[in-house]
């Protein structure tokens, strides 16, 4: 599990390194540049021309580092310094003077005095040190590179952009990729300011190890070696019973498919038995493609007005398909009043509480909610931008004690307790009808099975999303569709077997 520190704090983790490793200042961003330039070339075809843009700090310093490193690497590099008028920091200007010994610099006084003729731009104006947003000549500059057709990579972070607060006043370098030192900011991982970084990875610099155990974090990134795999393990004498009993309730007339990957997502993932409870309407359907269900029937031809004997299930997942009629809300009422244990709760059952606010009081403790932006806008309100919308998704699982999946490019899981997870697996090809249906099935099989509902929701949202990746490895982000998930479903999980590896 990865802390997502602030600025402040990484400067403080700079400093501790330092210190306690020792090393100098100057030979840390040595290490951080030739970590950059390794995975530069390892992902490089050919000697591209560079161009590469310093500033005044330690961010323009690795600048000047990486530029010697491509020359050294036999590339053709032209670098520019934008002059704010500032001093150079005492690092920088060390590398700075290196880079002398070996080649020119082009000083930018004015934004017309830049040069860019190269194939990639690398950019190392600003990093973590950013105090203000990019105005005057910063501005200007930036605008520059974002009209080239140059790719352009980031050095630690995108110039403009704060490290840990969505300030998107003045002017963003929009990066192709963006190679981050040791972690990812807190910026990365919300949606308005992570379009800026595009593409990210993490490489160790080799920080102290010893200062991560000490420091407190707010944000937290769940990998996949985070998935304790014995959370799957399976005893020989166990019979169905034993492996948790799911109750899926699901569909409306035109949304019966909702019920289905939500039902066989909670199969694949490992639920001992699964009934779904469905309008008459879906009953052949998912009698014929599911033949591993049971299924109970509405009275209802169209939607799902009724339910009785939940007690013999050990979760209820409901919402998937699940239509707006009034006499759903009234399910919804029964269920939460009458069900004492976890529910998953998604798509139209989080439509109906929002109309019904009183609702919430009486969801059942410790159960999960997974709305995306919109449903969450409906249900608690909207904020004014994608951190203030976490702070918000904390502050309710915490009052509420639920625990909220708010579902994004990086799905965050707020837990009673006042954590963040954020996710790290899947991809933009999932942003596609049914993948969220799938999500139910799978969180519901855990809670199922007997593991708590926080880590049901971080270990489900990142084999989802492992899913996904496997899916699209195998059909492209364009082709990808929800089955596509059930089908890499198992692979996901035989992965996590074998993590050992990881
Ligand atoms: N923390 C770490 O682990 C390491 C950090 N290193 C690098 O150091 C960077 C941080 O360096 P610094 O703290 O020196 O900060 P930066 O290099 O990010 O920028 C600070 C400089 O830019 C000026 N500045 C800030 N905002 C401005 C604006 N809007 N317009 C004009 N000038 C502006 C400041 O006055 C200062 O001179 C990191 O991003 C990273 O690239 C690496 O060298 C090595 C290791
Ligand atoms: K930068």
């Amino acid at each position: 599990m990865i802390k997502v520190l602030s600025a402040e704090q990484i400067n403080k983790w700079d400093l501790f390194t330092i210190k306690n490793e020792p090393i100098s200042s100057i030979d840390l961003m040595e290490r951080a540049s030739e970590a950059f330039v390794k995975l530069f070339l390892a992902n490089t075809k050919g000697k591209p021309k560079v161009d590469i843009i310093c500033g005044p700090g330690n961010n323009g310093g690795d600048g000047f580092a990486i530029a010697r490193l491509l020359i050294e690497n036999g590339l053709k590099v032209n670098c520019n310094l934008i002059d704010f008028g500032l001093k150079l920091s005492e690092d920088c200007r060390k590398s700075y003077r290196r880079f002398l010994d070996i080649s020119q610099v082009n000083i930018v006084k004015q934004a017309n005095g830049l040069i860019l003729n190269g194939d990639i731009i690398i950019d190392a104006m600003f990093g973590s040190g950013l105090n203000r947003p990019a105005t005057g000549l910063a501005r200007e500059v930036i605008q520059l590179v974002n009209q080239s057709k140059s790719k352009t990579i980031a050095v630690d972070m995108p110039s403009g952009l704060f490290a840990d607060k969505v300030n998107l006043s003045g002017k963003i370098i929009e990066a192709d990729w963006t190679i981050t030192f040791q972690a990812p900011k807190l910026s990365f991982l919300i949606p308005e300011s992570g379009f800026y970084v595009g593409e990210w990875s993490a490489v160790d610099i080799g920080l102290h190890a010893g200062f991560l155990e000490e420091e407190s974090a707010n944000y937290f990134l769940f990998e996949k070696s985070d998935i304790d795999c014995s959370l799957f393990d399976r005893n020989k004498f166990d019979h169905k019973g034993k492996n948790g009993r799911v109750l899926i309730v699901a569909g409306s007339l035109g949304k019966m498919g909702a019920a289905y990957l939500s039902a066989k997502a909670a199969l694949k993932s490992g639920a001992g038995l699964l009934t779904v409870h469905i309008p008459r309407v879906g009953y052949v359907p998912m009698q014929t493609s599911l033949p591993e269900a049971m299924v109970s029937l509405d009275p209802e031809h169209d939607f799902v007005s009724k339910i009785d004997k939940v007690d013999e299930f050990d979760v209820v997942g409901i919402g998937p398909g699940l239509g707006m009629n009034p006499k759903t809300g009234e399910v919804l009422k029964q269920l939460f009043t009458s069900f004492n244990r976890p529910l998953v709760i998604d798509a139209d059952a989080l439509n109906l509480i929002a109309l019904d606010k009183e609702l919430l009081n009486l969801i059942p403790r410790g159960s999960v909610l997974t709305p995306h932006v919109g449903e969450f806008n409906r249900l608690f309100g909207k904020c004014d931008d994608g951190l203030e919308r976490i702070e918000k998704v904390k502050l309710i699982a915490v009052e509420k004690q639920l625990v909220i999946v708010l579902k994004g490019a990086h799905t965050v899981v707020a837990t009673p307790d006042g954590e963040i997870h954020f996710n790290s697996t899947g991809n933009s090809g999932m942003a596609t009808a049914g993948c969220g249906d799938v999500l139910t099935g799978i969180i519901s099989a855990f809670i199922a099975r007997g593991i708590d509902s926080s880590t049901s929701a971080r270990v489900g949202v990142c084999i989802h999303g492992w899913a996904g990746d496997i899916a699209e490895n195998t059909v492209g982000k364009t082709a990808l569709m929800a089955s596509d998930l059930l089908c890499a479903l198992p692979q996901a999980f035989c992965n996590v077997k074998d993590s050992d590896f990881i």
